[in-house]
């Protein structure tokens, strides 16, 4: 079973150069047969993941973070090839969707039991995205962080600072939202989330409820209040508890409908996607993981 692990020394803001001798070191010591390839620049493991098949590769590894994930879970969509993560970013959410540990050699040594589980994913605008999406306000935060490199190097704290700095001046929009047959119009939202995974940002449960092999897309709405509120209700996203307030709204559905007025930045776990209107539909259990 030939294996590629395609390593980004660039993420857990460039502790992965450090760190990756030591997956080394237990990859060999576990006696994982595997090859490497490091990336040079931002979208290349795309690449090099779609290629995997012609060269007979039936396992790819993404070594990295979410956006390494997002790349390899990309370039792998439509061959016959089951996928792999050690865990090695920042934030890390799929790993911890699927309780793999961040301990390399506990991770290696869950890569080399070779058991395999089925995941869902979602599709917007022919991208894949394994974890959440964020429409609105967290799409404006996700652009920012995007626009200022330095802000990505602080990890979480860059989340904060940059939620402070456009609460104040990100003006709320009117939302049509449909979710299959369903057809909602919000006014004053903030935002809303789609998500395939509870887990975003480094742990916050956005979506509380969401259950990567349901078949289902999850849907958190926020809206109708104020920029103070707002803020006031943000640290209970981390215990996924901003779902008891009474402007926020959760939905479930297989195909979700954003239309806005005016168009707004989305993000897919966390790599910016564009601006509304979209269309997110669930691609039950597409991934095979190891
Ligand atoms: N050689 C490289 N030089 C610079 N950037 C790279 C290189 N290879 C990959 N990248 C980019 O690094 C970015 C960050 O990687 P990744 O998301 O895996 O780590 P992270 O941001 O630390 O983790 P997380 O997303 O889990 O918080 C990705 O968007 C990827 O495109």
């Amino acid at each position: 079973m030939k294996t590629l692990l395609i390593v980004n020394e660039n993420a857990g803001r460039g502790k992965t150069k450090k760190r990756w001798p030591q997956f080394q070191h237990y990859l060999n010591a576990l006696g994982i047969e595997h090859d490497v390839h490091l990336t040079a620049a931002p979208k290349e493991a795309i690449e090099v993941a779609r290629m995997a098949g012609a060269d007979q590769y039936s396992y790819v590894v993404a070594v990295g973070g979410d956006g390494t994930v997002n790349e390899v879970v990309n370039g792998i969509a439509g061959q016959k090839i089951a996928f792999g993560v050690l865990p090695a970013g920042t934030g890390n959410d799929f790993a911890r969707m699927l309780n793999i540990p961040r301990d390399p050699r506990l991770a290696v040594r869950r890569l080399s039991d070779r058991n395999h589980t089925a995941v869902d994913l979602m599709e917007m605008n022919g991208q894949l995205v394994a974890g959440a999406i964020g429409i609105g306000f967290d799409g404006a935060i996700a652009e920012d962080i995007n626009r200022t490199s330095w802000k990505k190097r602080v990890g979480p704290f860059g989340y904060v600072l940059s939620m402070l700095k456009l609460i104040f001046t990100f003006p709320p929009f009117t939302m049509h939202l449909k979710i299959d047959d369903r057809s909602f119009v919000f006014q004053n939202c903030w935002l809303v989330a789609v998500g395939n995974s509870k887990f975003y940002a480094g742990g916050m449960k956005i979506c509380p409820d969401a259950k990567h092999d349901d078949g289902l897309l999850d849907v958190c709405i926020v809206h109708n209040m104020s920029p103070l509120q707002l803020l006031k209700l943000f640290p209970s996203a981390f215990s996924g508890n901003h779902v008891l307030h009474p402007n926020v709204m959760c939905l479930q559905g297989k195909k979700v409908r954003v239309l806005t007025d005016p168009a707004v930045p989305i993000h897919g776990d966390g790599e910016i996607l564009g601006r509304t209107p979209s269309e997110i539909l669930i691609r039950p259990q597409a991934l095979t993981v190891v």
